[in-house]
């Protein structure tokens, strides 16, 4: 059983960093599971005290002495503790005899956290995400929902409800294999919920929104990772409070040393982020990070999730490692090519569009204003990723019910390859690879083949001759129509 022990307690009244982590080590380490409710509930105040209007004043030097934290008193903790237990028990006669959750017990739950929401307010905010927000002021995102839900659950002593999550999304897992799925949150805007209902069986099962059904299932441990996870450090749209940022990015050390992050790559590209941002002494590089997500991401997943391409391409892209950033994309590119594009997939569409239409042509600019020395324009390696990015995104429009391209990708895309001189392009072999893997197309096979050429072993692309291989053969040429003309002008 879970729960706020006195070990926990005496911790308190907490007024540093350290001791929050101290907390965070105890649950985390404790015999019985972490105690969700608590921690979502420290880590939420601490956040909201530091992120809040009245805490504006912008801190210009960092704390130096070690209590970096406005005091967090016990008292303040086990009102919001008590009242979201209570909350739970009241509402859910659960009946503790069956071990297991049933559909009707999770939707109830579900419903217990959405009833008691504020009716209309802005729901991609900032720092919605915690108890505290919830219990504080009636007010969840999306993820925030299905976090209270396994909270909730975890109250009732329902230890088979996990969270799962995609990319872009969350639901939940429950039941004796734990097989059971269901939705118990919204996505995106001017969408229907469908709370209740099990995990996407139509053509929903082909959206980017489901990762081919390979989401991240939390365990406990995991499920403290994701709200460490989603803790906002931002102050405005221009700065971050330098203690919520230090606090996430050592409490992400702290689950990333007990293992807790080896399943989950959003978690490591997160810590990636804050590392390159503020290197740790003694630890692994940001670098390593965002190829260990992606190393997670193939050896868990099946290489089906996007973001561990994006995060590392945006790193190389940030300094200016142009030649690694165009393979990171084309390998993100690799993976959206086997989805359906469908409209709940607007994030990593816009994902795709700026790297497309911002980030690209911005490199060529840079390169093509010939203070380059070692130009990408004169690598045939780039030009082969370049084609592979594109021609991922043509692949992922076709068979889609929802278009993806439209002339506003066309121009950027025609100045990028035309950046590229003959001889250079000529260097490029492209491959028909007919291997029957390569030959499942993505629309009817219940199968998703990924022909990356990865290495799993040691974590890279092989360094093979710059050839660009691609399973779409329906009129026998590698690539999508749309890209041949271009590669044949
Ligand atoms: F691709 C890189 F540029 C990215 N940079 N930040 C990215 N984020 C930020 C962190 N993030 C996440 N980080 C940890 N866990 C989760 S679970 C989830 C889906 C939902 F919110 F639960 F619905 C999102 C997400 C979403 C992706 S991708």
């Amino acid at each position: 059983m879970a729960g706020f022990r006195d070990i926990d307690k005496a911790l308190f009244p907490i007024k540093s960093i350290n001791t929050v982590v101290q907390l965070f080590r105890n649950q985390l380490e404790s015999p019985s599971v972490p105690d969700l409710a608590l921690l979502s509930i420290v880590s939420g105040v601490i956040e909201n005290s530091l992120t809040s209007r009245s805490n504006t004043a912008l801190q210009v030097c960092e704390p130096v002495e070690q209590n970096n934290l406005p005091v967090l008193e016990l008292k303040t903790v086990e009102i919001l503790y008590n009242k979201f237990r209570s909350i739970m028990l009241n509402a859910v006669e659960a009946n503790k005899s069956k071990g297991f959750a049933t559909r009707e017990l999770v939707k109830k739950v579900s419903d217990v956290i959405w009833n008691s929401l504020t009716r209309s307010y802005y729901k991609d905010r900032a720092h919605l995400q915690s108890l505290y927000s919830f219990l504080s002021g009636n007010k969840l995102d999306c993820f925030g929902v299905a976090f209270a839900v396994v909270a909730g659950c975890q109250c009732l002593g329902f230890n088979d409800v996990h969270l799962a999550l995609s990319e872009d999304h969350a639901w939940v897992i429950f039941g004796e294999n734990g097989t059971e799925t269901a939705e118990v949150t919204w996505h995106g805007k001017g969408n229907e919920d469908k709370r209740g209902q099990e995990i996407g069986k139509g053509v929903s099962a082909r959206s980017w929104l489901y990762v081919n059904n390979k989401p991240v299932v939390c365990t406990r441990h995991m499920e403290v990772a994701a709200l460490v996870s989603a803790i906002n450090p931002s102050l405005n749209s221009t700065h971050d409070a330098y203690e919520v940022a230090l606090l996430q990015q050592e409490l992400l050390w702290l689950l990333y040393d007990l293992g807790h992050l080896k399943k989950y790559p959003m978690a490591i590209g997160n810590l990636g982020d804050l590392e390159e941002i503020s290197a740790t002494e003694g630890k692994v590089p940001c670098k390593v990070l965002f190829e260990e997500a992606v190393f997670s991401a193939r050896n868990y997943y099946s290489n089906q999730h996007v973001y561990p391409y994006t995060y590392q391409g945006g790193y190389f892209y940030r300094n200016k490692m142009y030649e690694e950033a165009f393979e990171s994309w084309a390998n993100a590119s690799n993976v959206i090519r086997m989805y359906n594009y469908s409209r709940d997939d607007e994030e990593i569409y816009k994902e795709f569009l700026e790297i497309a239409n911002e980030l690209i042509p911005h490199i060529m600019k840079i390169e093509s204003s010939g203070f380059s020395a070692n130009t990408i324009l004169k690598k045939p390696k780039c030009f082969a990723d370049l084609l592979r990015f594109y021609d991922g995104i043509c692949q992922w429009e076709e068979g889609s019910a929802t278009p993806v391209l439209h002339i506003g990708w066309a121009k950027p895309l025609v100045l990028t390859i035309s950046r590229f001189d003959a001889d250079v392009r000529a260097q490029v072999n492209i491959v028909c690879d007919k291997s029957e893997e390569n030959m499942l197309m993505k629309k009817n096979g219940t199968y998703f083949n990924n022909n990356n050429n990865y290495d799993k072993e040691n974590g890279t692309t092989s360094n093979e001759s710059p050839s660009v291989k691609n399973s779409n053969d329906k009129d026998n040429s590698p690539f999508h129509p749309s890209i041949e003309a271009l590669t044949a002008a």
